[in-house]
């Protein structure tokens, strides 16, 4: 691991310690939102009703910069799940993506489907926060963790009523699933160069465990990728800079699932 993730990481580490000493975990568990139960992401793929995107809030990244700060959490994800995404990804990273605790929370209060809580999660009281703002599924990138952290957080999640997505980029990150893991994600992107191959997805989509549910992430900007992906064994599609680039990316989506529905009845 290197370069930005490596910023990345350290920054969490240090921004996590920071938000412990202003709220307990017991303060955290004695909020509303902690006592919801989740809902479950990998049902939300399996409904045909759906689109099988799971669509992503994100004003700014390391790689493109400013994407779009001019939208509102409530336009976006309420049209995003208006239009069919089985699933919202809302990023809580501030220092690298804009993002924040209080989008995902906005997020909740709009949308009855599942929502990813997209961050860097290296400490479980990022899980607990992650409930008690109303995630439903967690990220664990196991670029930035060892197999044991896996395994260690991907356990308290589970116990916590929390879905798993692992993001892997290589097929040796595949090894670091467990049983408490239940969708596995694989980034097209290169966490450490931003190279963007979309042929990732496909290559690694044969050694993923057989139970868990297929997510390909990054890099998808048309629906004959989606079609292709879905011929490759895939059930989930995280979009984010596709849409957000667009002035109206609640138009842009709406136009997006439209496409492919026609693309899908011929
Ligand atoms: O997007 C980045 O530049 C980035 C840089 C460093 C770490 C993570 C990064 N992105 C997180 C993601 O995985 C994407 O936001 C997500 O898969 C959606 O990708 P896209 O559709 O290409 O916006």
């Amino acid at each position: 691991m290197k370069n930005i993730l490596t910023e990345i990481v350290a920054h969490k580490h240090v921004e996590v310690a920071a938000r412990k000493q202003q709220r307990s975990v017991e303060e955290l568990e004695q909020t509303s939102l902690f006592k919801r139960t989740p809902l479950s992401l990998a049902q939300f793929l399996q409904d045909p009703a759906k689109t099988g995107i799971i669509a992503e809030f994100k004003r700014r990244s390391p790689s493109k910069g400013l994407i779009n700060g001019e939208v509102t959490v409530q336009d976006v994800t309420t049209a995003y799940t208006r239009y069919g995404a089985s699933g919202l990804s809302v990023l809580t990273d501030e220092k690298f993506f804009g993002g924040s605790s209080d989008d995902l929370q906005q997020a909740r209060a709009l949308n009855n489907i599942p929502i990813l809580r997209k961050d860097f999660i290296v400490d479980e009281y990022q899980i607990v926060e992650a409930k008690a703002i109303g995630a439903d599924v967690i990220l664990l990138i196991a670029e930035c963790l060892t197999k044991d952290e896996v395994a260690q957080l991907a356990k308290f999640a589970h116990n916590l009523g929390l879905e798993v997505l692992l993001e892997v980029h290589s097929g040796d990150q595949l090894e670091k699933v467990t049983d408490h893991i239940q969708l596995v994600g694989v980034n097209n992107r290169d966490l450490t160069t931003f190279r963007v191959d979309f042929n990732r997805s496909c290559e690694l989509a044969p050694q993923i465990p057989a139970g868990k549910c297929k997510i390909a992430e990054s890099g998808i900007s048309n629906t004959d990728a989606i079609i292709t992906l879905k011929q490759a064994g895939f059930q989930g599609f995280l979009i984010g800079e596709h849409f957000m680039k667009e002035a109206n990316p609640p138009r842009a989506f709406e136009q997006f699932v439209s496409e492919l529905a026609n693309k899908s009845a011929k």
